[in-house]
């Protein structure tokens, strides 16, 4: 088995990244595991009250389980992985089975600052994007896709995003074994990490 994590800040291209890297490789032999997965259940509160959340901060991700599971499918079991809306800020009661693969790709934005879960990755990755290109995505695609608007964007990146950013995401680059430049769509790096994971798979 080949334990991918891939991290990088907002908006860097972390979920197109891995897309493209498992695009052509057979759909049986590959697992993705998203770190927004496990955020905390939140249900507890309402809507307003998570409307305040630092979703920033590696306490707002529940790392003990998803590290407990990140074991559990190295050791061949299927796990039940939590499933999260964006739209309501919270886990919703169902779950999806990720059964284990030979390649399993773990992305988010703090999956390299925690020592435990980064001890458990054979390859680490951290996309850069620069912040200005970063925030001109992330605008556009909570404003589309995570039911947003402008003053909360905005709002979140200066109070928590860019702090969060700058104490825990990008001091994690640092551990990161190859670094992919991402402000263009970069398909020769893309390549480069679908070579090592075909070797690993033939
Ligand atoms: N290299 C790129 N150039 C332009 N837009 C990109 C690039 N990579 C990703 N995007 C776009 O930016 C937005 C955020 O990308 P996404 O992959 O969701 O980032 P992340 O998972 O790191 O938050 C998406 O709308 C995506 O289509
Ligand atoms: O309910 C939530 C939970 C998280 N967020 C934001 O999501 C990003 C991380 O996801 P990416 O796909 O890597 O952008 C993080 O910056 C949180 O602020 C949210 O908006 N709502």
């Amino acid at each position: 088995m080949l334990v991918i994590g891939i991290a990088g800040g907002t908006g860097c291209g972390k979920t197109t990244v891995v897309n493209q890297i498992v695009e052509e490789l057979p759909e049986n032999e590959v697992a993705i595991i998203s770190q927004d997965s496990y955020y905390k259940d939140l249900a507890h509160m309402t809507k307003e009250e998570r409307g305040a959340v630092n979703f920033d901060h590696p306490n707002s991700i529940d790392f003990d389980l998803l590290i407990s599971h990140l074991i559990e499918l190295k050791k061949g079991n299927s796990i039940q992985k939590p499933v999260y809306s964006f739209v309501e800020e919270t886990r919703m009661s169902e779950t999806e089975t990720v059964h284990p693969r030979k390649v399993i790709i773990v992305e988010g934005i703090l999956v390299l600052s925690n020592p435990k879960l980064r001890e458990l990755f054979d390859m680490k990755i951290f996309v850069h994007a620069d912040s200005d290109e970063r925030l001109i995505r992330r605008l556009q695609r909570d404003t589309r896709e995570r039911g947003h608007n402008l003053e909360k964007v905005l709002y979140r990146y200066q109070t928590a995003v860019k702090p969060m950013h700058n104490e825990f995401i990008e001091p994690s680059k640092e551990f990161a074994d190859i670094i992919i430049p991402n402000n263009h769509y970069n398909t020769v790096a893309v390549g480069m990490v679908r070579t090592i994971i075909n070797e690993k798979l033939n």
